[in-house]
Formats: C-alpha cells, structure tokens, sequence
C-alpha cells in the first residue's frame, strides 16, 4: 500500500484529477443597485472533494455558492453540469446555510422529511428509513421526535445538516453554516462533519471566513480576492483524514493555517503580522 502522503500544501492542478461536478467559466454577477459581487470567477469543482471558498467579507462567496445552488444566475460567464451538461435535479443538491431555519411546529424527523416532500417521495418504509438514516448520521439518535424549541443551537444545525442529507445529493452547499455557534460547539460540528465527508464520500463546497476551520476541514481552499471576487490561490490540503484533535493542535496543521493565512493576506494586499 502507498504510504499516506504528509501534511502540505501544493499549488496548481493535481496529477489524475477527477471529472468536475460543475464548473464556472468567466462568472460575473452585478446586482441591479451597480455592485459587482462577481467578475471573471473560473472555478471548477471536482467530484468527491471538500473544497472550501475562502475570502473577506463581501468578496462574494456567497453569492458564488447561490450561483451553485441555482438560486440566482449569473450576469456573465456560464456554469457547466458534468460530462452531461445537465443541470441537477431537485434532491440532487443539499443545501445548508448559517441559520438552520427549520419548520418550529415541525419535530426532527418532520423537517429532515421536507425535502423527500418537495421532491415526492416522503411516503412509505423507504422514506422513513431515510429519515431515520439521516438523523442517525448527524448524531441525533433519540431526537426524532423533539422540536426544534427544544435543542441547542448546535442540535439545531445538526437537523439542517441531516435534511439536506436525506435526499442523498451527490454535491453538498454549506455557506458558513457554523458561524454563529460557540467554539466548542464549532469544533465538534467541524469534526462531526469532516467523519460525515470521509464516510459518505460527498462532494461539499463550503464558504468560510475562518482559515482554521477552512484548514481543518478542505481537501482544497480557494481563496477569493475583495469585491469583485475571482479566485486568486488555489491550495490543496493534502493532509490525510480522519483528522481528529491530534490534527487540529499539530505543528503540520498550524503550518497550513500560516501558509493559507498568508494566501488570504496577499489576496487583500496586507502584511501577515
Ligand atoms: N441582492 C443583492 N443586491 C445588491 N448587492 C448584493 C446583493 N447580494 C449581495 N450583494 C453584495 O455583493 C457583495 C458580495 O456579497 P456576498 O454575500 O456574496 O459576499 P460574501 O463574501 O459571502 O460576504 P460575507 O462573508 O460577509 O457573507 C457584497 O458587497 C454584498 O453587499
């Protein structure tokens, strides 16, 4: 067996690289008030990877990730599906966002059903058993049955994670969804997460600000430069999974973090301190 390579970073495109999931070709978006949140994105994402958009605030990342999900469409460039070209199907994209926003009257296994209703198929053994699979998945055994009023904010976010899940979708969408939670409560989500990408073998696209989150979690990072965004460096994470506490407080990971860090100061024409 091939030894697991050793924590770095390396630039550039990988030798064998998989076929893109989607890929974005001269993407801008300006918003009808004159903003350009987008000009000349080129980003192509590759199946099975965790890439991470990273950025300042306003460098458009989330608008990069709404491009994606096909809740907004482009001003320029174009966004190409697969080998196919054809763009996903409902349940083929899982989409997660900062807040959980989930239905209060609704309990657990209530809101992890939703998107099974909207592409209907939220009936019979298969669906619950979904349902179920998912909830499992998130570490939420127990819960089917609570509402939302009743779990942490943490919880909270589990049920988000475990919906957009339950269709099973090939490309996962997460715009900084644990930014809002206590660090402690981030860490075990970032590690709940990371075993869930390495279980599942989904590709994830995931917008941050936090360089160490980014770290933790990415097989790639993008780092964006400020308004209008387009990619400026594009680092692989090449340290091996699972990656644990023992990764978080290594000298490798914090290598990488300085190495990223540098990257997102650059992107802004700062100093690193
Ligand atoms: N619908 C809109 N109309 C006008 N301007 C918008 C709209 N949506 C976003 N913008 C602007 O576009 C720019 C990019 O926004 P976006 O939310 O994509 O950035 P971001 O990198 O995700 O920021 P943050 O990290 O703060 O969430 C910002 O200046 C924002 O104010």
């Amino acid at each position: 067996m091939a030894p697991a390579p050793g924590p770095g970073v390396t630039t550039g495109t990988m030798p064998a690289t998989p076929p893109a999931i989607v890929t974005l070709a001269g993407v801008g978006r300006t918003f009808a008030n004159g903003t350009r949140a987008l000009a000349g994105l080129d980003l192509a994402v590759t199946r099975g990877e965790f890439l991470s958009l990273l950025g300042p605030s306003g460098c458009g990342k989330s608008t990069a990730l709404r491009l994606i999900a096909g809740l907004d469409r482009p001003s320029a460039g174009v966004l190409t599906w697969g080998e196919s070209g054809a763009p996903p199907r409902p349940g083929d994209l899982g989409v997660v966002f900062q807040e959980p926003t989930l239905m209060p009257w609704a309990t657990v296994a209530g809101n992890v059903r939703l998107p099974l209703r909207l592409t209907g198929g939220a009936h019979g053994g298969d669906a619950d058993a979904r349902v179920s699979a998912a909830i499992t998945r998130v570490g939420l055994d127990g819960f089917a049955g609570a509402y939302p009023r009743e779990l942490s904010g943490g919880m909270k976010m589990r049920v988000a994670i475990a919906r957009a899940l339950v269709t099973d979708p090939a490309l996962l969408l997460m715009d900084e969804p644990f930014a809002a939670l206590d660090e402690i409560t981030r860490f075990r989500l970032d590690n709940a997460l990371s075993a869930l990408w390495a279980e599942l073998g989904k590709t994830v696209v995931f917008v941050t600000h936090s360089v160490f989150e980014a770290v933790y979690l990415s097989t790639r990072i993008v780092v964006m430069a400020p308004r209008p965004g387009r990619v400026v460096a594009d680092l692989a994470i090449d340290a091996p999974f699972p990656r644990g506490e023992r990764f978080r407080t290594s000298a490798a990971f914090a290598a990488l973090c300085r190495t990223v860090a540098q990257a997102l100061a650059d992107a802004m024409g700062e100093e690193l301190a």
